[in-house]
């Protein structure tokens, strides 16, 4: 897991990989910059013309350090200082070492050409060390730099963005940002995706075992972390190892909910499924899954019953399942009977939301995966991101479950307190039906005896893997549920190095 620290513990890391590694300060942020500009001249040929804007805080000492590497890489470029109350030690150094090399322009008021002719705009300005919103000149430079047409990258986080709270007034519109060592957690909410475009982490060498010592609550998901989750199978394995699991889906039009669901959960690697179904999925069913079992609702259109349910290690249910009175009094009666954890989804959400009693029935450790709708009608409306994760950290303790909240980055909430982000997925994703797989993933998994957290884990980065290949191979406009489906068995072998057998 890669921990995400904040700005003040992020502050603490540095001077302490300065005091242990040991590394002079000037020193680290020389690497700092050496690693910025890696990034940016395999990306950006010497015919841009390039425009750095600094701070006088350590942010605005990368922004000189890497004007003088990049004019050494014979690129165009030229410095704008806007000059705050101080200016920290290494920004002074690295203005003296850029002195005849680079032009430097110490901004005292803005002409609106002033960023006009460059091809690339980079921003200097504040960094981690932001405590309250730009003003002035600040605030206008970075007005300016917005209305501009040139490509725009932050160095480490867009200025006028805080790391970790909520922030307020001009923030710089980053096409791209390159930031040190670790996300910052504003980057993983919706409404700063804006400010910081596509970013990227460069390794600049701090020092792991500090931030492996740092308390947080807050991690972004690796790929070695589902490659430790991930069990190998055994030689002497059978189906009964890998559980039974009961899916309750589909109602009369949204039979192809319950089908993507179905099929997801199979290819999850479930040992057994039993699918409860209403009459009018009988023949669709069987003849469209012929590896699940079906149950079979008396019911023509909707379910309003459940079958028993000793045999099942899992339930999972909610796609397609509409809300009708008799459905919310079988779905009532799931949560009373069963007390094993259940994967809920959907309208088994909506039915939630709608009969608060409900939520007391839920049995501890199970998933819940609303869409930022469904949780909205689960827990009101928030006011910014930070809100609505502090919402769901508090509805998993409440449910004592893990609370999934989809969209790009989802986030999964402990019961425990910590939150996990996703980091694989893409917008071609958000199309009907894709939720619909992910809780066949999620109940497939349980089924198999993972825990509901490593279960969600490793079941959301998996679903994001999927939707990851089958964009490439298929593109984003085209990627349709089913795909995510047919390319699970890649994301598997990717994970678990099964390529080359
Ligand atoms: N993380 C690392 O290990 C490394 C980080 N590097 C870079 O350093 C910055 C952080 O540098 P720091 O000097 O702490 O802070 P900033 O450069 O972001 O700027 C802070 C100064 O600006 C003042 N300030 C803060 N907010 C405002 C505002 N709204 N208006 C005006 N001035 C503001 C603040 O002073 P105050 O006392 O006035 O609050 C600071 O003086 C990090 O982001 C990296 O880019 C290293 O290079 C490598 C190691
Ligand atoms: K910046």
């Amino acid at each position: 897991m890669i921990r995400i620290l904040s700005s003040q513990q992020i502050k603490a890391l540095d001077a302490y990989t300065i005091q242990h590694e040991p590394i002079a300060s000037i020193d680290l942020m020389e690497r700092a910059c050496r690693a910025f500009v890696n990034w940016f001249t395999e990306r950006f040929d010497g015919r841009n013309t390039i425009a750095i804007v600094c701070g006088t805080g350590n942010n605005g000492g990368d922004g000189l350090g890497i004007a003088r590497m990049l004019q050494e890489w014979s690129y165009s470029v030229k410095v704008f200082v806007i000059r705050g109350s101080s200016e920290t030690e290494d920004f002074k150094v690295n203005l003296e070492r850029l002195r005849g090399k680079v032009e430097v322009v110490e901004i005292t008021s803005l002409d609106e050409t002033i960023f006009s002719e460059y091809d690339v705009l980079i921003d200097a300005i504040f960094g981690s060390g932001l405590t309250r919103p730009p003003e002035g000149l600040f605030a206008q430079a970075i007005h300016l730099m917005n209305k501009s047409v040139a490509v725009r990258i932050a160095v480490d986080i867009p200025s006028g963005l805080l790391a970790d709270k909520v922030s307020k007034g001009e923030i710089f519109k980053a096409d791209f940002t390159v930031t040190f060592q670790m996300p910052k957690l504003a980057f993983l909410f919706p409404s700063n995706h804006s400010f910081t475009g596509t970013w990227c982490t460069v390794d600049i060498g701090l020092n792991k075992s500090f931030i492996k010592e740092q308390q947080t609550s807050y991690y972004y998901i690796a790929a070695k972390d589902i490659r430790k989750i991930l069990k190998p199978r055994s030689k002497f394995d059978h189906k009964g190892t890998y559980g039974h699991a009961l899916l309750m889906a589909g109602s009369y039009g949204k039979m192809g909910a319950a089908l993507l669901s179905g099929r997801a959960v199979l290819r999850a690697g479930v040992g057994l499924l039993t699918m409860h179904v209403p009459e009018c999925g009988y023949v669709i069913l069987q003849s469209s899954i012929p590896e699940a079992m079906a149950s079979i609702d008396e019911h023509i259109h909707f379910i309003t019953a459940i079958p028993e349910l000793d045999k099942y290690t899992v339930v999972g249910t909610g796609p397609g399942l509409g809300q009708d009175k008799l459905t919310v009094k079988a779905f009532r009666k799931l949560l009373e009977d069963f007390r094993k954890p259940v994967v809920l989804d959907a309208d088994a959400l909506n039915i939630l939301s709608d009969n608060r009693e409900l939520l007391l029935l839920i049995p501890a450790g199970s998933i819940l995966t609303p869409h930022p709708k469904e949780f909205e009608r689960l827990v009101g409306k928030w006011s910014d991101d930070f809100e609505r994760l502090d919402k769901q950290k508090s509805l998993a303790k409440q449910l004592k479950s893990v609370v999934v909240l989809k969209g790009a980055n989802t986030s999964i909430a402990s019961p425990e307190g910590a939150v996990y982000f996703n980091s694989t997925g893409n917008p071609g994703m958000a199309t009907g039906g894709t939720g619909d797989v992910l809780t066949g993933i999620l109940t497939g998994l349980l089924a198999q005896g993972y825990s509901s957290l490593d279960t969600a884990i490793a079941g959301v980065y998996l679903h994001g893997l999927s939707g990851d290949i089958a964009a490439r191979e298929r593109s984003m406009v085209s990627l349709i549920a089913s795909d995510i489906i047919e390319f699970l068995p890649a994301a598997f072998k990717k994970i678990m190095h099964e390529q080359k057998v």
